[in-house]
């Protein structure tokens, strides 16, 4: 009688025994899903090598691969400088929502001044100190990951749960700094990518667009108004005698000349509109969604920005009168017949031979190509 109670015991402990290892199996099968979710994960953001398909990974994957409500990421720019990349890269900001720019590092109270500030922050969501991370959705529960390298943070990526559980100041990080450090990793050589190619497309002296980024670009432009039947122009503009200078004072005066010309053309366009030198004192400006006579206007309105008051040049003591040269030329409305690539040439060679005769007509002035 006790030996079949006792064997009856045994069996529930048994049951019971194996009922718990299953429980741990599955929960081991869990884990190991979850380890291999993370470490594909891992690969996708440590694979992309632009910075387009970065962002991708962080914004639109991530939160579908650790169920979260919403991934956003904030770039410290105060001086714009990735922007104006990305811009000159026609990588669109707007395309990406979740991708936000800050002008310095978040103040976070130091409610642990034990705690390094390159730890990852967990805990409830304040609006008054996360707000600027989540300014479309706002979360239940927090991780802000600032993302630092070489002792210097780049920004923040900020994750947002709508469970309170989900992140709180005593959950373990190791995982989220290990992520925390990959997505640093992975965005800074992204930047450094974008930032060569960036240079690649860049005149060194007056760090407006060089040829080949205009060419390019006009083409795209050229493709783009074929398509959408919108306008186009393109203004060529000279320094007028700028041989006088370099004669007169030297090449360093004439390379200060043309940085305060670059910057004075530059003043007067759009951010859409994209200026280049092209070679020499010549420089090409592309005007988007712009008529023949949106064209002239604002080829006047740089003429007289270019002579508006004299350059200061080491070697004299009075200010020097620059004044330019314009021809421009417009597309409107677009031909379609004919490739991007022979309409680009076509309206280059019109505009250039507007500014020959703008130069043939006594200089300081605009002439209009013929109509296309
Ligand atoms: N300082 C400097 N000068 C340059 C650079 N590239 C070209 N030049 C000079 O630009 C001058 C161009 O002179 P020209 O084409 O004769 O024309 P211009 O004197 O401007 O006369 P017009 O165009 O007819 O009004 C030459 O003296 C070139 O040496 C540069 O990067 N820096």
């Amino acid at each position: 009688m006790r030996s079949a109670i006792d064997s009856e015991a045994l069996i529930a402990d048994n049951e019971q025994l194996r009922a718990e290892l299953q429980d741990l199996l599955q929960q081991a099968h869990i884990n190991q899903s979850i380890i291999e979710r993370h470490q594909a994960f891992d690969l996708k953001l440590i694979g992309a090598s632009e910075f387009r398909e970065l962002i991708e990974v962080m914004l639109t994957v991530m939160p579908g691969v650790f169920s979260l409500e919403t991934v956003t990421l904030s770039l410290i720019d105060g001086d714009y400088a990735i922007q104006r990349i990305l811009r000159d890269l026609q990588i669109g900001i707007n395309e990406f929502p979740k991708l936000l720019f800050l002008k310095q590092a978040l103040a976070f109270p130091d409610d642990d001044l034990t705690r390094a500030d390159e730890k990852p922050r967990l805990g409830p969501y304040v609006a008054a100190l996360h707000g600027p991370l989540f300014p479309h959705y706002e979360p239940v529960s927090v991780a802000v990951l600032p993302l630092v390298r070489q002792h210097r943070l780049l920004g923040y990526l900020a994750l947002g749960s709508a469970y309170g559980e989900r992140f709180t100041r005593s959950l373990a990080t190791d995982f989220i700094e290990r992520l925390a450090t990959i997505a640093a990793v992975c965005l800074e050589n992204v930047i450094n990518n974008e930032r060569l190619k960036h240079i690649g497309l860049t005149d060194p002296l007056t760090g407006v667009n060089n040829r080949r980024y205009i060419e390019q670009r006009m083409q795209e432009e050229v493709a783009r108004s074929q398509r959408d039947r919108s306008a186009l122009s393109c203004l060529f503009i000279d320094i007028d005698h700028f041989k006088r200078v370099n004669d007169q004072f030297g090449h360093q005066s004439g390379d200060d000349v043309l940085r305060e010309v670059a910057a004075r053309i530059k003043k007067e366009l759009r951010l859409s509109d994209a200026l280049g030198r092209f070679g020499g004192e010549e420089f090409v400006v592309l005007l988007t969604h712009a008529t023949r006579e949106d064209a002239a206007r604002i080829a006047e309105r740089i003429r007289a920005g270019v002579c508006s008051r004299g350059v200061m040049i080491e070697g004299s003591r009075d200010p020097l009168k620059i004044t330019a040269s314009i021809g421009a030329a417009a597309l409107t409305p677009p031909d379609r017949s004919r490739p991007a690539a022979e309409v680009k040439q076509a309206m280059l060679k019109a505009a250039d031979q507007a500014l020959y005769q703008a130069k043939e007509a006594g200089r300081n002035r605009v002439m209009l190509a013929a109509g296309d």
